[in-house]
């Protein structure tokens, strides 16, 4: 699907009033600075046909096998109409409210049990309409595997399907929807900033996940009934844990501490000099041993000797993203020999499960781990959606080896997998340069993350021991918010 028939759209959809910015409300009852109406799109038949178009067009490529179309009620169902009419498709109709007389029926339309329908949305926030509809037809005997939304708001609908067996494949996310909107001077930095900032704060499935675990949205507030959740402690204990993840939660419970330090200075002796300085108050050191301007293979001897004195672990951030056989030798080889020294590394899922069999192919037998990069702190990351939903899955298919995510929030049920977030100081904002900062509270008690990575927060200190020991408390006070326990 072409990038810029995507960015023209976003602009359309703007041009008629069907991306709206004020206060308005979702059917939650959430309160939302950005609103999508496409209802709207009834009005413009130009617009009703490319978009159909486009919907019809991203199941052509993700090759999905489908017996019959439905849209949900109210908005998209002329979408699935036109779809339907143009490919001469069958097509079925969700009632909204079943009449009680005549046939009664729920849904409209011939319907042959055992058969597949594909689900076509509008807007997906939370994800709960496609799911009832879904619901709908499988009392009627049919499957539903897949679904398309033209828009989604990425607040949990992606991740909340997919938990129950449906793929939803959006066609534009709301972080390309601003990135556009922006670039074209629709809309300015600050509100983009401002919808970005709701939207990652009001994950629905992640709050779902945390509290009452039915798929509704529930308060942010840390709470109670969030009892369901293990401590880092007893996920240590899990059974299906890997050996090395759970040897990092019980290093966290130990020293009370979900502090990684991103130490990333230039020389050895500062390196060296910071992982003994702050051993005592991280769970991991993450290193970026490729801008050491003096490395030796002395110095990675000498950090894992200090991890073994102060009791964490290495997490060497080399971000591998090459095909299978190219990342075992950048990971065993070459001057850094980094499967020798870090007991974590981490990959991008843009090359696929290659990546992981090339990597683990090394550093399983060493009983090493990795982390994949679901989703990136950096403004305009491409990793969102239906990418971070694959690297999900990439997991899971491999947990041998990945003991969990690089992430902004909480995206695995799975216990065994442990969420670590970058992008973390005291104070929300960014660099500059494209990083974008949350607060210790924000990202382990409202995101559910594990781990803070905490880079130029601890070294652009005066005092980075007590600046360290103050992210650790930080963090650590979210954790036990979160988990429901008054602060230690
Ligand atoms: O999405 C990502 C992935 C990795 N990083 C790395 O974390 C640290 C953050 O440093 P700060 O000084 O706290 O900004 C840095 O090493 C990045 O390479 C990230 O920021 N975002």
């Amino acid at each position: 699907m072409a990038n810029d028939s995507i960015d023209s759209l976003i602009l359309k959809l703007h041009d008629v009033d069907a991306v709206k910015f004020g206060e308005y409300k979702l059917k939650s009852g959430m309160l939302t600075p950005i609103y999508i109406d496409l209802r709207v799109l009834v009005s413009y038949p130009s617009l009703m046909n490319q978009v159909s178009s486009l919907i019809y067009q991203r199941a052509q490529e993700e090759e999905l096998k489908f017996d019959s179309v439905c849209g949900v009620p109210y908005t998209a169902l002329p979408l699935a109409t036109i779809i339907c009419s143009r490919n001469e498709l069958p097509m079925l109709i969700r009632r909204k409210e079943t009449k009680d007389y005549g046939t009664k029926r729920q849904v409209e339309g011939k319907v042959r049990e055992g058969e597949t329908c594909l689900i076509i949305e509008d807007t997906v926030t939370s994800g709960t309409s496609i799911l009832e509809t879904a619901e709908v037809l499988y009392k009627e005997g049919l499957k539903v595997t897949d679904a398309i939304v033209l828009m989604d708001r990425e607040q949990g609908g992606v991740e909340m399907l997919a938990s129950q067996g449906i793929r939803l494949h959006p066609i534009i996310s709301m972080f390309k929807l601003l990135n556009v909107l922006l670039a074209a001077e629709r809309i300015n930095d600050q509100t983009a900033q401002s919808v970005r900032k709701f939207i990652l704060d009001n994950n629905t499935f992640r709050y779902s996940t945390q509290c009452n675990g039915d798929g509704s949205p529930v308060s942010k507030k840390p709470c109670k009934e969030q009892s369901q959740e293990l401590s880092y402690g007893a996920r240590a204990k899990l059974p299906n844990v890997h050996p090395l993840a759970s040897k990092l939660l019980r290093i966290m419970e130990e020293k009370q501490s979900n502090l990684c330090v991103s130490a990333d200075v230039t020389s050895s002796e500062e390196l060296l000099q910071l992982a003994d300085s702050l051993g005592p108050k991280i769970c991991l050191l993450k290193t970026h041993v490729d801008i050491v301007n003096d490395y030796t293979p002395a110095l990675s001897q000498e950090l894992k000797a200090l991890a073994e004195k102060h009791n964490f672990l290495i997490f060497e951030d080399r971000k591998f993203a090459d095909i299978g056989n190219t990342v075992k030798h950048q990971y065993e080889g070459g001057v850094y020999q980094i499967s020798s020294w870090s007991h974590i590394v981490n990959a991008h899922v843009v090359p696929g499960p290659g990546v992981l069999k090339g990597l683990s192919a090394v550093g399983q037998p060493l009983g090493r781990g990795c982390l994949l990069i679901a989703q990136m702190s950096s403004q305009g990351s491409l990793a969102t959606g239906e990418y971070t939903q694959t690297a999900v899955k990439m997991a899971e298919e491999q947990s041998d080896f990945v003991i969990g995510f690089i992430c902004g929030s909480k995206i695995s049920k799975k216990p065994e997998f442990i969420h670590m977030t970058p992008g973390v100081q005291m104070q929300a904002g960014g660099d500059g340069l494209g990083q974008q900062y949350s607060s210790p509270e924000d990202v382990i008690c409202n995101k559910g993350s594990d781990v803070i990575i905490v880079g130029r927060g601890v070294l652009g200190a005066s005092d980075r021991l007590e600046a360290a020991e103050s992210y650790r408390k930080s963090g650590w006070e979210a954790y036990t918010k979160r988990m429901g326990q008054t602060g230690q």
